[in-house]
């Protein structure tokens, strides 16, 4: 089937407020939609929303890689993709995915696994600073049915952190599942001390307590931690992978944004291998816009395993978000059923 068209428009996603992390604040999001029409007007959407922290390339990059890569695809639609620009790759690979699910008449959760889940549960995000803030936060996603919740922790005293993980454990009560990220922001040591003193707390998770590459680090904290430790800014090194996949066990989570891992596929293959290992994977967004969401909530139902809610419950993050069938309801995002990703 020959691509007919191609596009590529910028896409700005403003935030309501600055999100504020241990590894940098985010007050907006650049990125691309792509789109592809086939020679019989299906239309394929793709979206690149670098996350150059993470170790994606930049907006510049990634958009002179996508202007370089559409003619290639309108000349052949199986061409190869940008192996060295993930957030390039991610959109034109998404594309071309909605365009293949749609031929074969399913949604693209099924193309990707005809054992795919029909729903996933999400996590809501909080973000706020302030105890009474971040309690708020926890109370307002509660009642609107979240059942975990990830709290943004170190770039602060343990005193403030410890304050805020208890506002957001008494607002959401012992039944919440309650995970932590520190987006490398301790120490080995403070990592230590942070799940020690939190040892009662019923932690789900942490994501990535110490730097990305603090692979020894992120092993002996896995040993003696009260709860897994999932690898998220640490998957974006070159032979992670092979790191924490084949070698002594490092971690016991792996966060895929299929952002950063260049697509849907590449994200789908290492949940795969690392369920074979007996690792657990969930996927998370890159903070991106709704395009993006859509294609990591079909990827999201075809993971081998639902046990991690995924990250994707951010759109209340930015200004503009449009209504869409990827808006968490009650916590969950149930998947359209149209071939496809259901994206308009
Ligand atoms: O996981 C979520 O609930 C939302 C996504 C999210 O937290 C992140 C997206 C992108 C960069 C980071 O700040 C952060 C993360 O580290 O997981
Ligand atoms: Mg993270």
């Amino acid at each position: 089937m020959r691509i007919v068209e191609a596009s590529l428009e910028r896409l700005r996603l403003e935030m309501v407020r600055p999100l504020r992390t241990a590894s940098g604040t985010y007050a907006a999001r650049e990125g691309f939609v792509v789109c592809l029409v086939d020679e019989e007007g299906r239309r394929g959407w793709g979206e690149a929303m670098p996350l150059t922290e993470f170790g994606t390339e930049s907006p510049e990059d990634c958009e002179r890689a996508l202007r370089a890569w559409l003619p290639e695809l309108k000349r052949s639609e199986d061409a190869a993709l940008p192996e060295r620009h993930p957030a390039a790759r991610h959109a034109l690979e998404q594309a071309r995915l909605d365009l293949l699910s749609q031929r074969r008449g399913v949604p693209l959760c099924q193309w990707l696994s005809s054992e795919a889940r029909e729903a996933v549960h999400v996590n809501a995000l909080l973000g706020a600073s302030a105890p009474e803030a971040v309690e708020e936060e926890a109370r307002r996603a509660a009642a609107e049915g979240y059942e975990t919740f990830k709290l943004k922790v170190a770039g602060r005293s343990l005193d403030e952190d410890t304050a805020r993980l208890l506002a957001v454990r008494g607002a959401v009560g012992a039944r919440g599942h309650v995970r932590i990220d520190a987006n490398g922001g301790w120490t080995e040591p403070e990592a230590s001390r942070a799940l020690d003193a939190w040892a009662g707390q019923g932690l789900e998770l942490c994501e990535q307590p110490v730097e990305a590459g603090a692979f020894e680090a992120l092993g002996r904290l896995s040993a003696r931690a009260p709860c897994p430790i999932a690898a998220d800014e640490s998957l974006a090194l070159p032979g992670a992978a092979q790191r924490l996949l084949a070698g002594p066990r490092t971690v016991g989570v792996l966060v895929l944004k299929p952002m950063v891992l260049g697509g849907l596929l590449p994200a789908l293959a290492l949940a795969r291998e690392a369920a074979r290992q007996g690792l657990e994977a969930y996927v998370t967004s890159a903070l991106d816009g709704v395009i993006a969401r859509a294609g990591a909530a079909h990827l999201a139902a075809a993971l081998p395993s639902g046990r991690y809610a995924s990250g994707l419950g951010v759109g209340h993050l930015f200004r503009d978000e449009p209504d869409h069938p990827f808006r968490p309801v009650r916590g969950r995002i149930v998947l359209p059923r149209t071939p496809g990703q259901g994206v308009a």
